[in-house]
């Protein structure tokens, strides 16, 4: 988990591209031993923000401090780089073998030939990947490629690493093998960690905290837990899949209960809002439940309908319902439940979900 101690703090970062303010930070902070991710769409600033604060490009105005020591001259600049290292999504690697590009970062530091070899040799153990010191890097394959990306950049043993959707261009099991290997590497080193993702699998696998970017700012911070069941707007929620995001008039608050008004029912959730109020609020698909027969007297969840089954999507290990019970709800189910329960479109169902499996995102007029 996220240590208190703070390692890296930003303070009103503002960044230009092109001649076009594209990142706007009024405050960033990287705990030490953290691992954090920035999650969002496509141009939210991710890159740009990592490059920042490599200090690969310039920032329009803001200051950023390390363990306290403000980074200001050329020379705290230098300093600070050589503290940190950064993978991108190519694994940029020099025409010459696996062990001369992990070897790269140590002999611009002036090591040895011997702390060298011990040092590269140490960090492909690490990475499992001692058998191909010897390969060109040419003739490795992507996952290999970015192996020994990940290997270059732990070599000269960083504080801290940015990482920039190291994994987008792997297949699968490769992206899953290697995403394992670097969740032990940066448990065991105790290297803080920024890393840069549009798939909030790998945040969520990764990271101790999460930042959603959206045009240039940051628009959340929190556990992934905290981010994908109580995000802060709709689009935080639509971006972390909570499909269910719904609008309904406040009837009334009664001992810390609302009970909103949606197409003819009633949905009770816990929370605060004035009667006649609109209230966003949403439900996470995997958080319905389907029943064919009325639970009502055996569930303990406030929040049961009729409903009928419009659409069936198979989406791999989960079956995506479509349902409409009034309104339109989404839920996850199994295969073997969705096999268990011999469910089919246009079949009647009943739907339940928890009070308190409703997050309330805002309430107003
Ligand atoms: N070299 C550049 N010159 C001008 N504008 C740029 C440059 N690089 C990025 N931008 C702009 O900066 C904004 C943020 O881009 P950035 O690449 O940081 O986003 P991102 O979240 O990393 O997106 P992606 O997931 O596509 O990599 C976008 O509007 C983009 O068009």
């Amino acid at each position: 988990m996220s240590a208190a101690a703070s390692f890296l703090d930003v303070q009103d970062l503002e960044v230009c591209r092109g001649g076009v303010r594209v990142l706007a930070i009024p405050s960033f902070t990287l705990h030490e031993n953290e691992v954090l991710s920035l999650i969002g769409p496509n141009g939210a600033g991710k890159s740009t923000l990592l490059l920042a604060l490599a200090r690969l490009i310039p920032a329009a105005t803001g200051t950023l401090r390390c363990q306290g020591e403000p980074i200001v001259s050329d020379r705290a600049t230098f300093a600070y780089r050589r503290r940190l290292a950064m993978v991108f999504q190519q694994p940029l690697l020099f025409d010459a073998t696996v062990f001369d590009n992990v070897a790269a970062g140590l002999k611009i530091r002036g090591l040895s030939r011997q702390e060298v070899r011990s040092r590269v040799m140490a960090t492909m153990e690490l990475f499992n990947m001692v058998n191909l010191a010897e390969r060109s890097a040419r003739k490795l394959s992507g996952g290999e490629a970015q192996r020994t990306s990940l290997a270059r950049a732990f070599a000269i043993r960083p504080e801290m690493i940015f990482l920039d959707e190291p994994f987008v261009a792997l297949d699968p099991p490769t992206r899953q093998a290697l995403m394992d290997d670097l969740d032990r590497i940066l448990t065991e080193t105790g290297t803080a960690a920024v890393l840069a993702t549009h798939d909030q699998l790998e945040a969520l696998r990764l990271s101790d905290r999460m930042v959603v970017m959206n045009q240039g700012e940051i628009v959340q911070s929190g556990t992934p837990v905290e981010v994908m069941n109580q995000p802060v707007d709709e689009f935080v929620a639509s971006f972390v899949g909570m499909e269910n995001v719904l609008t309904g008039t406040v009837l009334a608050t009664a001992a810390g209960l609302v009970t909103v008004a949606l197409a003819e029912r009633r949905i009770e959730f816990p929370g605060t809002a004035a009667a006649g109020e609109t209230a966003v609020f949403c439900i996470r698909p995997e958080h319905v439940t389907i029943d064919i027969f009325d639970p009502a007297g055996e569930t303990s969840a406030r929040n049961v309908f009729p409903a009928t089954i419009r659409k069936i999507i198979p989406t791999g290990v989960f079956q995506k319902i479509h349902l409409d019970c009034g309104f339109s709800l989404v839920a996850y189910l199994t295969n073997q439940s969705l096999g268990n329960l011999h469910l089919d479109e246009g079949k009647r169902v009943f739907v339940s979900f928890k009070a308190t499996a409703v997050h309330l995102i805002r309430a107003g007029k």
